[in-house]
């Protein structure tokens, strides 16, 4: 990632242009930087301060008063104080009176109180033109030089030239002014920086029950089975051989779980008849969530093709093939070379070598850089089409790989099958729900509704079937 070095801002103003007075209420953390930061864009500063005498480490050239006198003195102020402390804005109601006041505040908590820190300021001065601003910029950031995901300003606020005003300020911060529209946006751009990676909560959950699921499953199967069968002790297999069952069936299951609302969201089209009614809540946040899915689903995929290529250096396996060799030295026998057992070897090996090269190429064009290169419909190609191929590929890799002992009884342990038999449950179902759905008689009602048509079995009045303009609004097709 690019970083800015202090002063790196990209400055859009002109530096011979004076720019105009700001005044600060507040001189801490956020004050300061923020006032450093707008004297080297030529602003004048004026800080507003409870005790303007106490005030220390305040950037050079920065003039320090009283709050009164320091918002007679702009046309803009800048709230770098904590809401907690913001009853002494009401003794201030006549000289904040028409003028742009900007809250960059933030809570400790998502939705810490019932309204936003900035519409309680509204209330507060009802006379004053109220701009929420700043808060996603932090202290650091504006000392140091912003990183590029740091420069976005989420703007809202009732008056639009207050807000365009705050936005030239930002503009010429070298910072990048987003419109969120009214003050009522305030709540939602307060929570922002609040949120902790809400679209990896749902893959990092589900990654975490897969792994504990089947971690138990295999030390079942794996370790507490050949102990009670034969008093063998298989602990060892905790390091690679466990590890290398789990990570491919979390990618494998975790892969299936992005295709999966995809086929329910067409099930649910289908079903309704429309594509103009929301679909539930859980649905519309896997599908926000696929991305990530996939790439924690890309994470596993590498672990597992890691933790294979260990397998020949593996002492277990070194000493069992050596062995076996013996055996068969001393008894005089040979293993007969068996066609059909290299031929679902090397194919379960390349399709697995040939899922793997699509899924990577997956994440390579997740990347914002790429992605930005192609358009909608290669990228929907790439992601739909070459995603279903690497769900399948993955999908025959796991069941050739399973090969003669799939689903042969000789192969549970007390009565459970291999963990990847029931991994390969979501990636069957998904992929036998896709192919009904592309069948030409499913697929062309789901075109249809997609493109704007929509079946009702309400007659109208005189005995027709409605039937609604087939505008393409799904940008999706
Ligand atoms: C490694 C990796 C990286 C990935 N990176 C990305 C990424 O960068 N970006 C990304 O988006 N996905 C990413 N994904 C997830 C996945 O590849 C895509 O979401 C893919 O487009 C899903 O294809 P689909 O055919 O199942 O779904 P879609 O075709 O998107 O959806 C299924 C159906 O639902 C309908 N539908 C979808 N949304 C709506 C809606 N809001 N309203 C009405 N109808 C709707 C569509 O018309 C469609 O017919 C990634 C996956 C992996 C494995
Ligand atoms: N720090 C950061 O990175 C960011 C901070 N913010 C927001 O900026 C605001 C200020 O944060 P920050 O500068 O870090 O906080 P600080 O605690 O460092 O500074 C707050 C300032 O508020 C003034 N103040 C006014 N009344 C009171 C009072 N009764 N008690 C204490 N202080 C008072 C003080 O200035 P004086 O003594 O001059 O009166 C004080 O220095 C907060 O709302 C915060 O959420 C937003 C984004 C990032
Ligand atoms: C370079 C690519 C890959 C290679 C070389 C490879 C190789 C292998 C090998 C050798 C095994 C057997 C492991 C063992 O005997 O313990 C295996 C199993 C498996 N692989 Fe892969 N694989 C690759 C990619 C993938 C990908 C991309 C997925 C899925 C997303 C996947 C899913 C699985 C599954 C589910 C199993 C069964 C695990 C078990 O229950 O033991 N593999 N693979
Ligand atoms: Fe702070």
């Amino acid at each position: 990632m690019e970083k800015t070095s202090t002063g790196a801002f990209p400055s859009t103003m002109n530096s011979s242009e004076k720019q105009e007075t700001v005044c600060i209420f507040g001189t801490g953390d956020f004050g300061r930087s923020l006032a450093l930061r707008m004297l080297q864009c030529d602003y004048s500063i004026v800080f507003g301060s409870r005790n303007p005498q106490k005030s220390s480490l305040l950037p050079n050239g920065a003039e320090v008063l009283s709050y009164l006198e320091a918002a007679q003195k702009s046309d803009i102020i800048i709230l770098a104080v904590h809401r907690e402390h913001y009853d002494f804005l009401k003794e201030l109601t006549e000289v904040l009176k028409g003028k742009i006041l900007v809250d960059i505040s933030n809570n400790l908590k998502i939705d810490q109180y019932p309204e936003s820190n900035a519409e309680y300021v509204a209330q507060l001065l009802p006379g004053a033109h109220v701009v929420k601003a700043f808060n996603t910029i932090s202290a650091w950031a504006l000392q140091s030089g912003a990183l590029d995901a740091n420069r976005q300003v989420f703007v809202c606020g009732n008056d639009s030239k207050a807000k365009q005003r705050v936005m030239d300020v930002a503009r010429t911060l070298g910072l990048t002014p987003l419109d969120q529209g009214s003050l009522m946006a305030a709540k939602e751009i307060e929570n922002y920086p609040l949120q902790l990676f809400p679209m990896w909560k749902l893959p990092f959950c589900l990654s975490a029950i897969l792994c504990v699921f089947f971690f138990f499953y295999c030390v079942i199967r794996d370790i507490l089975y050949p102990y009670a069968n034969g008093k063998k002790d298989s602990t060892f297999r905790l390091a690679i051989s466990i590890p290398n069952r789990i990570f491919p069936i979390a990618a494998l299951t975790l892969l299936a779980l992005v295709y999966l609302p995809g086929v329910i969201a067409a099930i649910l089209q289908l079903y309704r008849g429309t594509k103009y009614r929301r679909f539930p809540d859980w649905l519309d946040h896997w599908m926000l969530c696929r991305k990530q899915l996939g790439l924690v689903a890309l994470g596993f995929a590498f672990l597992h093709v890691l933790y294979t290529l260990v397998i020949p250096i593996r002492y277990y396996v070194r000493w069992t093939l050596k062995n076996r060799t013996i055996t068969q030295a001393l008894a005089k026998t040979d293993d007969p070379f068996s066609t059909a057992t290299a031929w679902l070897n090397d194919s379960y090996i390349a399709l697995g070598i040939l899922g793997f090269f699509l899924f990577v190429l997956l994440g390579i064009t997740s990347l914002p850089s790429v992605s930005n290169m192609v358009n909608w419909r290669e990228f929907r190609f790439v992601q739909s089409k070459l995603g279903y191929l690497t769900l399948i590929l993955c999908t025959a890799h796991t069941m050739v790989y399973g090969g003669k002992r799939f689903l042969s009884p000789s192969s549970l342990r007390w009565y459970l099958p291999s963990a990847y038999v029931i991994a390969l449950i979501i990636p069957c179902t998904v992929l036998v729900i896709k192919f009904i759905l592309i069948l030409p008689c499913i697929d062309k009602t789901l075109t249809r509704i997609r493109q704007g048509w929509e079946r009702t079995s309400k007659p109208t009045s005189n005995g027709q079937y409605l039937k609604r303009s087939s505008i393409c609004l799904d940008s999706q097709l």
